[in-house]
C-alpha cells in the first residue's frame, strides 16, 4: 500500500493526500449518507430491544465497537461488516486491528519501529511458524483488499454515493485516477482511526451520564420535547443529526464527557520546526520530537477553571455574554480532536455518530451500570479503551419502538 496521510511527515504530501479525500468528510457530504448510518443504528437498537426484554447483561464496550465498525464498513467499504447482525467480532477483524495498534504503539518507542516486523525475513518466518497474532494487521488488509477490488470492478452491486466512491474517484498528484492501493489506504485510515475512537467517545458520554444520573432527566426532557416537536412521538423514526445538534444539554454533555475522556490519550508527536521553539521556560531545538497528551490539556485548570477535573456539563451552557466569551475560549483550548492542519479529519462523522447515538439511546432505554464502584476498566494504547462496561437495559415507556421493531 502507499503512504497514508496520517503517517505522512512531508507537509506537501500530507496536504495533497488529505485534500483529495477531504470532500468525503464534510458534514454536507456525510449527511447525504445519514440514512445509511441510521440503518446501522436501527439494527443496533433492535438488538438492544431484545436484550432489554430478556434482561440480559451486555458489555456495552463490545456493542459500541460493533456499531462503529459496522458504520465505517457501511460508509466506506460498501456495506456493514456484520458485527451487529452476528453479535460478534466477524473474522477477528476488530481483534486484529487492536493487536496491530498495540504492537505499533509499543514499537513506536523503539529504534527502527515496525521494521522489526515489516521486513521480508520476519514476515516469512511468521507465516512459516503460523504465528497468527503477529500477522494481525495483514488479516485485516486481506479482507479489505477483497472489498475494494469488488467495488472498483463494480462487482459489489452497490451503485451508491458513499465514502468509498469518493476515495475511488480521487486523483493522484498528477491528476490521474488513483490506484487500488490508494483506495485501500483510505480504508485503513478510516477503519483504524475512525471506529475505535468513536466507540470510545460514545462510551465516554453514556458512561459519564450513568455515573452522574442527576443529568439524565434534564437531557431526557430536552430529547423528549424535541421528538414531540418533530412529530416523532408516535413514530418509529429517530431524530436526525441536524435536529439533535441544536439540543444544548446534549451538546454540553458530549463535549464535557469527551473532554474528560478523550479517545486518544497518548502524545501524538511532532518535530520542532526550523529555528526551534520556546515553550514557557523551555527551549526546544529544531528537530526535537515533542508532544502533549490531550488528557492533560483538556484538564488544564488555567483553561477550564478550578473544577477542570470534574464532570460539569453546565460549563458549556451559556446564560450571558461573559459565558459566550468564556465558552469561546474553552472551545479554543479543547484538543479532543487535535488542532491545526493535522487535526481529526473524521471529526464531523464522529460528531454525527455521537449525537445520534446518545440522543437515541437515552430516548429509548433506561440503563443501569452493573458495578457502580468500578463501572469499566480503562486500557490505553494510543486509544484509551473502556473495557468490561457492563449494563442492563430496560425499554422506556415513552417509546413506540426502539429501532424499528414493534412492541
Ligand atoms: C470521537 C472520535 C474521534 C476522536 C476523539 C479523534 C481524535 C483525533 C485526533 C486527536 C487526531 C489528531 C492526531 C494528531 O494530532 O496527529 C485525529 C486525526 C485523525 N483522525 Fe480522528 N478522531 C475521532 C474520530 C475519527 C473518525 C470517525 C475518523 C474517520 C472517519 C477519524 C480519522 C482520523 C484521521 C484520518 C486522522 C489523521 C489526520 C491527519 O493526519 O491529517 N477520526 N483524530
Amino acid at each position: 500500500m502507499t503512504i497514508s496521510f496520517f503517517a505522512a511527515t512531508d507537509l506537501a504530501t500530507h496536504r495533497h493526500l488529505r485534500s483529495r479525500v477531504q470532500g468525503a468528510y464534510t458534514t454536507t457530504s456525510l449527511l447525504t449518507m445519514e440514512p445509511l448510518l441510521q440503518e446501522v443504528l436501527d439494527a443496533n437498537w433492535s438488538r438492544f430491544e431484545c436484550f432489554a426484554r430478556s434482561g440480559e447483561v451486555i458489555a456495552l464496550d463490545k456493542w459500541a465497537n460493533y456499531l462503529t465498525f459496522d458504520i465505517v464498513g457501511q460508509l466506506a467499504m460498501g456495506g456493514t461488516i456484520g458485527f451487529i447482525q452476528q453479535g460478534l467480532d466477524v473474522n477477528g477483524i476488530i481483534r486484529s486491528i487492536h493487536d496491530g495498534f498495540w504492537l505499533m504503539a509499543n514499537m513506536g518507542n523503539i529504534p527502527l519501529q515496525m521494521f522489526w516486523f515489516n521486513n521480508p525475513i520476519i514476515k516469512r518466518l511468521v507465516r512459516v511458524l503460523g504465528i497468527k497474532r503477529l500477522n494481525a494487521f495483514d488479516d485485516f488488509v486481506e479482507w479489505l483488499d477483497i472489498r475494494v477490488e469488488q467495488r472498483m470492478n463494480n462487482k459489489d452491486g452497490m451503485p451508491r454515493w458513499d465514502m468509498l466512491q469518493h476515495f475511488i474517484e480521487a486523483k493522484d498528484m498528477d491528476k490521474n485516477p488513483v490506484k487500488k492501493a490508494d483506495v485501500m489506504i483510505e480504508g485503513v485510515n478510516i477503519l483504524g482511526a475512525g471506529a475505535d475512537t468513536t466507540a470510545i467517545g460514545i462510551l465516554a458520554c453514556v458512561g459519564a451520564l450513568l455515573k452522574h444520573p442527576e443529568y439524565i432527566p434534564r437531557l431526557r426532557d430536552e430529547i423528549d420535547h424535541a421528538y414531540q416537536q418533530l412529530g416523532l412521538d408516535s413514530s418509529r423514526e429517530h431524530i436526525k443529526f441536524t435536529d439533535a445538534q441544536n439540543l444544548p444539554w446534549l451538546s454540553a454533555i458530549i463535549k464535557e464527557s469527551t473532554r474528560l475522556h478523550p479517545s486518544i490519550q497518548y502524545q501524538l508527536p511532532r518535530y520542532v520546526p526550523a529555528g526551534g521553539v520556546q515553550i514557557g521556560p523551555y527551549f526546544l531545538p529544531e528537530g526535537t520530537v515533542c508532544g502533549i497528551s490531550c488528557r492533560s490539556t483538556n484538564r488544564s485548570k488555567k483553561a477550564f477553571g478550578a473544577d477542570a477535573g470534574s464532570f460539569r456539563p453546565e460549563r458549556w451552557i451559556s446564560q450571558s455574554k461573559e459565558d459566550d466569551e468564556r465558552i469561546k475560549y474553552c472551545n479554543s483550548m479543547l484538543t479532543t480532536f487535535g488542532t491545526g492542519s493535522r487535526s481529526c479529519v473524521g471529526k464531523n462523522l464522529a460528531t454525527i455518530e455521537m449525537y445520534k447515538y446518545v440522543a437515541q439511546f437515552f430516548r429509548t432505554f433506561d440503563a443501569e451500570l452493573l458495578d457502580m464502584s468500578e463501572p469499566w476498566k480503562t486500557r490505553s494504547q494510543w486509544f484509551s479503551f473502556q473495557r468490561d462496561f457492563k449494563v442492563r437495559l430496560r425499554l422506556r415507556d415513552t417509546c413506540v419502538s426502539g429501532g424499528g421493531v414493534e412492541k
